[in-house]
């Protein structure tokens, strides 16, 4: 008897320190609020910086807010379905350079440091929107 509550009991410890998985992306940046919020302080950063700002004179804000949020929500396997159009056809005609893509992500790291988003969780998104700079520049 003794043996067996010895071995339930150093089961039952072998199972405490098994590792966590992480969290799924998407909480990790704070889920819908924390996106609301990252995606606020990026288009505060783009209305701050005339390089970048000069590609929105013509475009509705509110939508472009709320289609980037449902991207990055996407992406971060949140419950969003993305309804915008590829990164290719938004972006074409813009002209985009290499400086204006590197200025608007670093806006991004800005935006999700001062929202407390965890290096780890930073690179993550990062990795995933880096495959879209052929989409976007110089199209
Ligand atoms: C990985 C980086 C980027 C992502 C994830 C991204 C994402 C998006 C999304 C979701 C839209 C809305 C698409 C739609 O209307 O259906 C959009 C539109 C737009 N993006 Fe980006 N974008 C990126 C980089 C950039 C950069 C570097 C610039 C310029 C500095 C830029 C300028 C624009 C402009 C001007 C529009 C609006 C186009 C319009 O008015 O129709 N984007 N982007």
């Amino acid at each position: 008897m003794v043996k067996w509550l010895t071995l339930l009991g150093f089961s039952l410890m072998l199972a405490a320190c098994q590792p966590t998985p992480p969290q799924p992306l998407y909480q990790r940046l704070g889920g819908q609020t924390g996106l609301e919020q990252i995606v606020d302080h990026l288009l505060q950063g783009i209305a701050n910086d005339p390089s970048i700002a000069r590609h929105f004179e013509d475009t509705d804000i509110a939508n472009f807010r709320r289609l980037l949020i449902e991207q990055l929500c996407e992406l971060s396997q949140g419950p969003c379905k993305y309804s915008g159009v590829t990164m290719q056809e938004s972006h074409t005609g813009f002209q985009i350079s290499k400086a204006n893509f590197d200025a608007l992500v670093n806006l991004l790291i800005d935006a999700m440091q001062h929202q407390g988003v965890s290096i780890s969780a930073q690179n993550e998104l990062l990795g995933m929107l880096a495959p879209m700079y052929k989409d976007v520049v110089y199209r």
